[in-house]
């Protein structure tokens, strides 16, 4: 199901502007010299359209892309299977390169250098290396944790694109083009509302829609009138900008002890460090509940008054 709200077109691919421009550059470029891409490199947090953007660009070139995750290659193999599959002109998307093995990087260098699979074949004083030359075809890989890529790996892009944040207008578009693929009408007002609880992360407002949607269907609501939608955020334990139990388990965490760093809060929360990095505080510091100090975080007096009007709710 979730395929079906992915962009299809470069119309449906809302925000990102910059990197929409500098991609359809790079293709328009490609094209007048009768190439493929260069290897292309997406991070950036979850749910932000790194994968999206990879199966556009298959869409765009209208070519077959093949799709691996980096947790599931890890011994050579399982990519050299993959590369000698590949065509002229198709694409390969390796999801989360970060943590794709060492020895499947080795793989990778020398094809993203000069477009070879070098393979060791037999064992010590019988092996040798094997050439072989793969066809022209491009690498998109895209990555959450970017810090985590050796500087020669990355070296080897040359096209890297970080995504950059969406704002509520961009998600309000979001919100009203996925319930248009639902066949359902929504004013601009509601899905607005529906923005406000969306942390600015695209993948959390289309769950919203699906899950909207349910009660839609279920006729558990008859419409998109902000008091049903509220009770329906109600029903699925959220806050306002969308912040859930958790969240709230952070911020009262820092009302009680002032300042904390980030491993205090991760172990008195019981939240690993990267999702409180990834997933949670990107929304706290773009709504101002918290800044970063050289000493930790700090709840900011808004955060203190979103407490307050939030508490009765919070269990
Ligand atoms: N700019 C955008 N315009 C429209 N829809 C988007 C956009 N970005 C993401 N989406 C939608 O949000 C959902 C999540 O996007 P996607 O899977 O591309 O995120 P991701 O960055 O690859 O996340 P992860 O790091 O978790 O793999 C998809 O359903 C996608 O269609
Ligand atoms: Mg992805």
């Amino acid at each position: 199901m979730s395929n079906d709200f992915r962009p299809s077109k470069w119309s449906e691919y809302i925000g990102q502007e910059k990197v929409i421009k500098n991609l359809k550059i790079c293709i328009e470029s490609s094209i007048k010299q009768n190439k493929v891409l260069d290897p292309i490199i997406f991070s950036g947090p979850s749910g932000m359209g790194k994968t999206s953007l990879a199966y556009l660009l298959s869409k765009i070139l209208k070519t077959k892309i093949h799709i691996v995750n980096g947790p599931s290659l890890q011994r050579p193999s399982d990519l050299i299977s993959v590369l000698t599959s590949i065509k002229e002109n198709q694409i390969l998307f390796i999801d989360e390169v970060h943590s794709v093995s060492k020895d499947i990087m080795e793989v990778l260098y020398p094809v993203l250098e000069e477009n070879k699979l070098s393979i060791i074949i037999g064992k010590e004083y019988n092996s040798k290396i094997v050439n072989i030359k793969l066809p022209n075809f491009t690498i998109i890989t895209a990555t959450t944790e970017i810090n985590k890529l050796p500087f020669p790996f990355l070296n080897r892009f040359p096209i890297q694109f970080e995504l950059e944040g969406y704002n509520h207008d961009d998600l309000t578009k979001i919100i009203i083009n996925t319930f248009n693929k639902l066949q359902y009408k929504i004013e601009i007002e509601q899905a607005k509302i529906i923005a406000k609880f969306s942390r600015l992360v695209p993948r959390v407002a289309i769950n919203l829609v699906k899950r909207i949607y349910d009660f839609l269907i279920t006729e558990k609501i008859k419409d998109l009138s902000e008091k049903n939608l509220i009770w329906v955020f109600k029903q699925m334990g959220l806050y306002e900008y969308g912040l859930n139990e958790k969240d709230l388990d952070y911020l009262f965490t820092l009302l009680e002890n002032n300042t904390l760093s980030l491993d205090s809060l991760a172990q008195i929360i019981n939240v690993p460090n990267q999702t409180i990095l990834n997933n949670m505080e990107p929304i706290f510091l773009k709504e101002r509940l918290i800044i970063k100090t050289g000493r930790g975080r700090q709840l900011t007096n808004k955060g203190k008054i979103y407490l307050e009007k939030n508490k009765n709710q919070h269990i």
